[in-house]
């Protein structure tokens, strides 16, 4: 699929409801002379069921669900944060972590809520504290993971991506979405919601595995 998929299609559809992924696809994909579409297009389009163990595994089923309903390749992400200090939590439970339905604001609250009751526990070995006087709760990676689905062959094209970091006591920034504003970058000294589109696609987890996914489909 990989070339003729780079060449037919103007429109790359992404199997996502999340605005804030849908605003980084079109970032990225503008770059290479395509519009995005998502299932925000689709208002009707019923909630992917995102049953797998893996990041992988759900993101082959969002690609395999929107892909074998519209006729056309998609795209799908599964993402979420690994946060060491809890064992990997949330994973792939990032978007409820605090219950179905969850808010961005809730899950970061959880998080902090799960962070404050280790450091009281005096399990928490991270206690360095920045400039402005926040602390680093825990070293985190958020995870993205992307496949590419064609419905006329049944086959996916899969690529993974990681960035890694710090979960830091306080917000930092009001960009990008979900857990950013908790997510500090020792290597750029700044928050993942301070950075601007481009900077986050250069640097991030979903950044990195679309430059593999693209480098896949231009081989
Ligand atoms: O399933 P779709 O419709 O794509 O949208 P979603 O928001 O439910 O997305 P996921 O199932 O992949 O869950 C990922 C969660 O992990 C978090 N997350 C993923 N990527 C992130 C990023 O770049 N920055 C901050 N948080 C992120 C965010 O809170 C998401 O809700
Ligand atoms: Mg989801």
């Amino acid at each position: 699929m990989a070339n003729s998929f780079l060449a037919a299609s103007d429109v790359v559809v992404v199997a996502t409801k999340n605005a804030g992924k849908v605003k980084e696809f079109a970032h990225a994909l503008s770059k290479l002379g395509k519009q995005t579409s998502s299932l925000l297009d689709h208002a009707d389009f019923p909630d992917i069921i995102e049953d797998g163990e893996t990041f992988a595994s759900n993101a082959r089923i969002k690609a395999k669900t929107a892909g074998d309903a519209l006729g056309v390749p998609v795209l799908a992400d599964d993402s979420g944060l690994r946060v060491h200090a809890l064992g990997g939590e949330p994973g792939v439970y990032s978007a409820r972590y605090a219950g179905e339905g969850a808010k961005d604001a809730d899950n970061n609250a959880k998080l902090l809520r799960e962070l404050s009751r280790l450091e009281t526990e005096g399990d928490n070995q991270a206690n360095e504290t920045l400039a402005d006087g926040s602390k680093l709760l825990s070293g985190a990676q958020f995870v993205c993971a992307l496949a590419l689905y064609d419905p006329a062959t049944g086959g996916f094209l899969e690529t993974e991506g990681t960035v890694d970091g710090w979960i830091t006591d306080k917000a930092h920034g009001s960009g990008g979405f979900g857990y950013d504003p908790l997510f500090w970058l020792t290597s750029l000294g700044r928050g993942m919601a301070e950075l601007s589109t481009e900077e986050k696609q250069r640097i991030s987890h979903r950044g990195d595995a679309l430059k593999k996914l693209i480098a896949l489909l231009e081989q």
